[in-house]
């Protein structure tokens, strides 16, 4: 386990890394272009109306340079041209955008599908007889030997022995992991390789259904639904746009009132303009590249919704063993108490623990061991075994009317209390004493009587007080809960620097924090990798299972962390802040581009019909159809200009929400304003030289 720990330090490492590795290489580059052109397929621009809008435009011009006579612009064929190519561009930049977010993904689950070859599985009988069949006709429920060297055929469970696994297959993280039957670390991932020893596994998952065809659907973008809030956004541009194609489709009628004939090229340029163009080119690409940048942090998030909501969340619940600290409980110390001695408390220990599987339970026989004891298991071989539960918070094994108990001080007070016993009176003061270190002490009963506590050392990880405070800033509030006692939740809560803490909880009681705060209108976010965690990760609005965790764990929770690092949900937080915020912001820049454009295309229009107007051009443009074209080109090629910073995302920086609002609407509203102005205006002097 020590060297767990060691492994965890390095793959941060490297993790720090991979978001770095080439935004934009070659092959996808490539790739993107080709495909750009294969998306202007009519049936695949509808998804789009706004671009499919553009498109039908383009059509439209190009059918006009054409067939000019058709339309009666035999004078205009190069105008019309023009426009269509603009207009062509247009659409493919759109295009571009979005096929160079699905790239990385698709060059992802590529080499995804080369893990998922067949493998041949040992599978195992009820009398635990081998049998070779290929990994695809493994079952749910069904039992394999995994040896060293094998792939692990499926998904699933240890239930016997402890194996050192090689994960990079998933994980990217090429040093092995130990995982164990028993407790939090038991789960396993077909695909991955076991390294050293040997463990027997019930099978989880039904072909198809495994973790890693969740994971290549995923990246490869498959199962995308559009989130709540793209729909919404959506909405708002199909509304925009048939607002603004009522306007352009009333004005030809009102300018033949007064006598003006408009072009139908020109109206469709002006068109083109006001609707939101560049939001809607980029939209599908920033809610991709949001998920990859996520996928790239090493967190599989199952849906776009759950990262969008990752950047909103206001209450954070953690649980402590595992996740604040190294999860690594071991047995450090016998203390006896009242008037028994520690031989007894050892004894009495190990008894309780003879069948407990758990990291903890293992870690009392270590430690009892290293001190010289050795008790043979012969006699109790009829005992009934009292496993673990998170509910009870105790384990131990009954025997011929006798009975052996560890667990939770409370618990086993009432244990004793229940049968008539009395608690020691030094019980508490040792309580406290290990508690107030950051310990888990257990409590040691046989029948009725306690008789010392086993002192459970975990240590808190290392920069969790600035990660936390890094979260405070964010706005969230972090909540420690856990199924151990008051103080040594004080303690490490004080410790780590968690802004609240619940001790003694339940899995029920997670459920219950996580609805209140839900009751609140809060929305919140928890980690965890125990079986006992599942339903408070399902509850929660965002969930990150450990990928070390188990099977129950990982299945309720809405993004996993293969590198099982909690503090990583400041980074999702980051993330989903991020794309929040890169949509509001090309939203908020798109829609203030319209009033440049349109001081620099309405007046131009108009002038091209009644020369006299020509008082009209604020902007000072070298000529109407000058006029025209620059703001047409500047409203394509902004597309590709923004892809960077809807792949990237907007820095985000910790602030308070309204102070960050503020700041984005100067840049992107005012900006929108302004930039285009200064973008056609320099356009057209360049036109000017063609011209
Ligand atoms: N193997 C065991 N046998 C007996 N008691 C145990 C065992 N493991 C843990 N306990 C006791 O049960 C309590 C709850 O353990 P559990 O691992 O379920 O905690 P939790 O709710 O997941 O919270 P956390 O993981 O934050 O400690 C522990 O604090 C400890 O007192
Ligand atoms: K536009
Ligand atoms: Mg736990």
């Amino acid at each position: 386990m020590a060297q767990d720990q060691v492994l965890h330090t390095e793959s941060k490492n490297n993790e720090s890394q991979k978001p770095k590795q080439g935004m934009f290489e070659r092959g996808i580059l490539r790739q993107a272009v080709i495909d750009s052109f294969i998306k202007l397929n009519p049936l695949t621009m509808m998804k789009n109306p706004v671009m499919f809008v553009v498109e039908i435009g383009t059509l439209l011009t190009l059918l006009m340079a054409l067939a000019p006579g058709f339309f009666g612009a035999e004078g205009r064929v190069g105008y019309n041209f023009t426009i269509f190519l603009i207009l062509f561009f247009t659409v493919c930049f759109a295009n571009f955008a979005e096929a160079l977010a699905e790239g990385r993904g698709k060059a992802q689950a590529d080499s995804l599908k080369k893990t998922k070859a067949d493998t041949q599985a040992r599978k195992l009988d009820d009398k635990g007889k081998e049998t070779l069949v290929s990994s695809t006709e493994l079952r749910k429920g069904d039992m394999v030997l995994v040896q060293s060297g094998d792939l692990v055929p499926g998904d699933g469970e240890i239930s016997e022995g402890l194996a050192s696994i090689d994960e990079s297959a998933i994980t990217g993280e090429s040093a092995p992991v130990i995982k164990e039957a028993g407790g939090d670390f038991s789960s396993v991932t077909g695909g991955t390789k076991v390294v050293s020893d040997w463990i027997k596994v019930r099978i989880t998952t039904d072909p198809g259904e495994s973790f890693l065809d969740r994971m290549i659907s995923l990246v490869e973008g498959a199962a995308r639904q559009k989130t709540p809030n793209e729909i919404a956004l959506n909405t708002l541009l199909i509304t925009l746009t048939i607002i603004f194609l009522m306007v352009v489709v009333s004005l030809p009628p009102i300018a033949s009132y007064v006598g003006v004939k408009l072009e139908l090229s020109t109206l469709i340029a002006l068109l083109v303009c006001l609707i939101p163009t560049t939001i809607g080119a980029l939209l599908s690409a920033i809610g991709i590249a949001g998920m990859d940048r996520v996928t790239r942090f090493n967190v599989l998030a199952m849906s776009g919704k759950a990262v969008e909501a990752a950047g909103d969340i206001n209450t954070m619940i953690l649980d402590k063993t595992g996740t604040i600290t190294y999860g690594n409980r071991m047995a450090s110390e016998f203390v006896p108490v009242g008037k028994r001695g520690e031989e007894e408390v050892r004894e009495a220990a190990v008894l309780a623990s003879l069948k407990d599987e758990t990291p903890e339970g293992r870690s009392v026989l270590t430690l009892a061991n290293e001190q010289g004891v050795v008790i043979d298991p012969a006699p109790y071989v009829e005992a009934e075994f009292i496993p673990f539960a998170a509910e009870t918070r105790m384990s131990g094994m009954d025997l011929s009317g006798q009975s052996w108990r560890k667990g939770a001080v409370d618990a086993i007070k009432g244990f004793v209390t229940q049968q008539g016993g009395v608690v020691p009176e030094s019980l508490d003061s040792e309580t406290t004493r290990i508690a107030e270190m950051g310990g888990t002490p257990l409590a040691v009963a046989v029948d009725k009587e306690i008789l010392g506590i086993i002192y459970l050392k975990d240590t808190v990880k290392p920069g969790m007080r600035e990660r936390f405070e890094q979260l405070r800033r964010m706005g969230i509030r972090t909540v420690m809960c856990t199924g151990d006692n008051p103080l040594t939740a004080a303690t490490i809560a004080n410790e780590a620097g968690v802004d609240d803490f619940i001790a003694e909880s339940t899995p029920e009681d997670k459920i219950r924090v996580i609805r209140e705060e839900q009751a609140k209108g809060k929305l919140v976010a928890m980690t965890g990798d125990g079986t006992n965690d599942a339903p408070a990760l399902a509850q929660a609005d965002v969930g990150i299972a450990m990928n070390s965790g188990t099977v129950a764990a990982k299945e309720a929770a809405n993004m996993v962390d293969l590198d099982s690092d909690p503090s990583k949900i400041i980074d999702v937080v980051g993330i989903g802040k991020q794309l929040l915020m890169t949509r509001g912001a090309l939203t908020t820049f798109s829609i203030a581009n319209d009033v440049a454009k349109y001081f620099a295309i309405v007046p131009a229009m108009f002038t091209l019909a009644i020369p006299e107007m020509k008082t009209l051009n604020f902007m000072a443009l070298q000529s109407p159809t000058s006029a025209i074209l620059s703001a047409l080109i500047f409203n394509a090629i902004i597309i590709p200009l923004l892809i960077p910073l809807a792949m990237k995302g907007i820095t985000y920086r910790p602030m308070p929400a309204v102070k960050l609002l503020r700041r984005n609407l100067l840049i992107y509203g005012l900006g929108g304003v302004i930039v285009p102005f200064i973008a056609i205006k320099g356009i057209d002097i360049i036109l000017g030289v063609f011209l």
